[in-house]
């Protein structure tokens, strides 16, 4: 994953200590950029985006998905609207978090616990379990909720071990997770460009507009089917136009430079809205990549030679 921005201002979800900066520093480790970059801390995911579409930064990283709590709507709304932006690396994360508090603050003095709303649907049980009585606060992130525990807002708070280091706060629980194994997947954005290569093991994302006729979204699925594309993600968001009309968020495995892929590609931009997401590399094995066409061209040119 080599240079695929080549640039030094990457905005994320801050502020600094959330997971999503941690993800951050896995594309830094993992050589996604060419020099140390610099930071730029967004409030929201949408933030994010934008300070990219507006040339403030040259990169984003945002979640998208969570194994527990699915996509991350923000995230899917954001890269809808707007000018459209390209996914080139994905990275994932074992997600459990650390409830902090103020030093010298015992379980039962928290009556209020702040929590980021895609934090606390993961340790809601835990919340329940120990501290039955507290009430959850909204926070603007896992960081966030950390920096409300020390400004005194709440008493406790669902946060990252590094968000509570860093403002010198109390551990309460450690590796908190209703849902053992939990994990978030990251994306590195960037403005529209080169397509990282094709690795054999990759995700392709786009974006769908249907016209709203009957069969349409069958259509869809079926020009994916017939070229046995692995679909791992379909979802509808509103596009906040009107009732009833959504965009398809589809993932599959493969990549644009799959000849099967581009084929679909193709078949899709001849009757629906495309909005094309990218093609990157897989953090993982996640289905079953586009078998290549060349037996069947291979077959075709011995037609066309008299040799079948
Ligand atoms: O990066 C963070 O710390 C976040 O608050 C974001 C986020 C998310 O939106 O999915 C990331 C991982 C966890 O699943 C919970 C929250």
């Amino acid at each position: 994953m080599r240079n695929l921005v080549g640039v030094p201002r990457i905005a994320y979800f801050g502020p600094s200590g959330t997971f999503t900066e941690m993800a951050l520093d896995r594309f830094e480790n993992l050589g996604a950029f060419d020099a140390p970059v610099e930071r730029v801390v967004a409030a929201s995911p949408p933030a994010a985006l934008e300070l990219l579409r507006n040339g403030e930064v040259d990169g984003a990283v945002v979640p998208i998905e969570s194994s527990v709590e699915g996509s991350v709507p923000p995230t899917m709304d954001a890269l809808s609207l707007g000018a459209r932006l390209q996914i080139v690396a994905e990275t994932e994360l074992d997600i459990a978090f650390t409830v902090v508090t103020r030093p010298g603050v015992a379980p039962e003095d928290v009556a209020t616990v702040g929590a980021y709303p895609v934090a606390a649907a993961q340790v809601r049980k835990w919340i329940a379990d120990n501290l039955p009585a507290a009430e959850i606060v909204t926070a603007s992130s896992n960081a966030g909720a950390a920096e409300d525990v020390a400004s005194g807002k709440v008493d406790a708070g669902v946060a990252t071990a590094l968000a509570g280091q860093r403002l010198g706060l109390a551990v309460l629980a450690d590796g908190v997770a209703d849902f053992a194994g939990a994990r978030t997947r990251f994306v590195l954005v960037t403005r529209p460009g080169p397509i990282p290569e094709r690795t054999g093991c990759d995700r392709t994302s786009v974006i769908l507009q249907l016209p709203n006729v009957p069969g349409s979204l069958v259509r869809a699925m079926t020009e994916l089917a017939t070229r046995g594309i692995d679909l791992t993600r379909i979802e509808s968001r509103p596009t906040r136009k009107d009732y009833g009309t959504y965009f398809f968020h589809l993932d599959w495995v493969g990549h644009i430079d799959d000849p099967l892929v581009a084929e679909a590609l193709k078949a899709l931009h001849r009757f629906a809205q495309v909005r094309f997401l990218g093609s990157w590399a897989a953090v993982s094995e996640h289905g079953v990549p586009p078998v290549s066409d060349d037996d069947d061209a291979q077959w075709l040119e011995r037609l066309r030679c008299g040799e079948e």
